[in-house]
């Protein structure tokens, strides 16, 4: 198996003391792997630490047998992603926003850019501006930008927030579509324990800044009823864990 992704002792604390501590976690081509965790428990900040949006305290982070930071850009080449809110110039029209991106990488066409509008259901809207876009529009406008240069590993963070039903649904068939026909990997951030049971052939459960526990879900749910039941019971013991330190 491919290895795309590897962290290694990765850690950052705020100043507040919070933040991830010891994170190892592998990705292997092909995965659609889901971090799964409640409010708070590291799931952002280790997803900016791999997408260069913080740096690290200590560790150690491969990206496509790239070394991070040192080799950002060589490791990046390969990876779209989509980290909380997407911070948009409003001004702009989302085909503008498209062609905005669409300079970092030379291969993309203005074929592709419909592609990606049509794929996200942003086809019709392509000429207004973003400024008047709703909270679910702007995040498919995300979502299209991250998976443009059609790249072999897309990070999503939360990306269901925000979306309707529709959208949720699209965004789920676009998964699925891009990991079963491209093989691209995923590796998407939610606390949407039944989306990620549906999606996700690997889930790593993080709770306190930590990896608590991860598995194949076909394996995990050979034991548990549900991935919902085996969540519930791993925070259950990081609490008592906690709680008897
Ligand atoms: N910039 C920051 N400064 C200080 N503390 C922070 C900062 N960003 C995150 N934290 C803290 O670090 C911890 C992990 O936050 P993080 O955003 O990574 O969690 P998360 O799992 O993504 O949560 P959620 O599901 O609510 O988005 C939290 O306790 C949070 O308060």
């Amino acid at each position: 198996m491919t290895i795309i992704l590897e962290t290694s002792h990765l850690s950052k604390e705020y100043g507040n003391k919070r933040g991830i501590r010891d994170m190892n976690i592998q990705l292997h081509a092909g995965d659609v792997y889901g971090l799964l965790g409640p409010n708070g428990a590291g799931k952002t900040t280790f997803l900016k630490l791999i997408t260069g949006l913080i740096r690290p305290d200590q560790g150690a982070i491969s990206l496509f047998n790239y070394q991070l930071p040192e080799q950002f850009e060589a490791g990046m080449q390969h990876v779209g992603s989509m980290i909380e809110s997407a911070d948009f110039h409003e001004f702009l029209g989302a085909w503008q926003y498209l062609e905005l991106v669409a300079r970092f990488y030379p291969t993309v066409t203005k074929k592709r850019m419909e592609e990606v509008l049509e794929l996200v259901g942003l086809i019709k809207v392509r000429k207004e501006k973003i400024k008047g876009f709703s909270t679910g529009m702007k995040q498919k406008l995300a979502l299209a930008a991250a998976i443009l240069p059609e790249p072999k590993l897309v990070i999503l963070d939360e990306p269901t927030n925000g979306l309707d039903i529709e959208g949720t649904v699209m965004f789920r068939k676009l998964i699925k579509q891009l990991s079963t026909e491209k093989g691209t990997s995923f590796l998407i951030s939610s606390h949407m324990i039944h989306e990620l049971e549906q999606l996700c052939n690997r889930v790593g459960i993080v709770a306190d800044g930590q990896l608590k526990k991860e598995g194949y879900v076909t394996e995990l749910l050979k034991n548990n009823q549900s991935l919902e039941q085996f969540y519930i019971d791993e925070l259950e013991l990081s609490k008592e864990d906690r709680e008897s330190a």
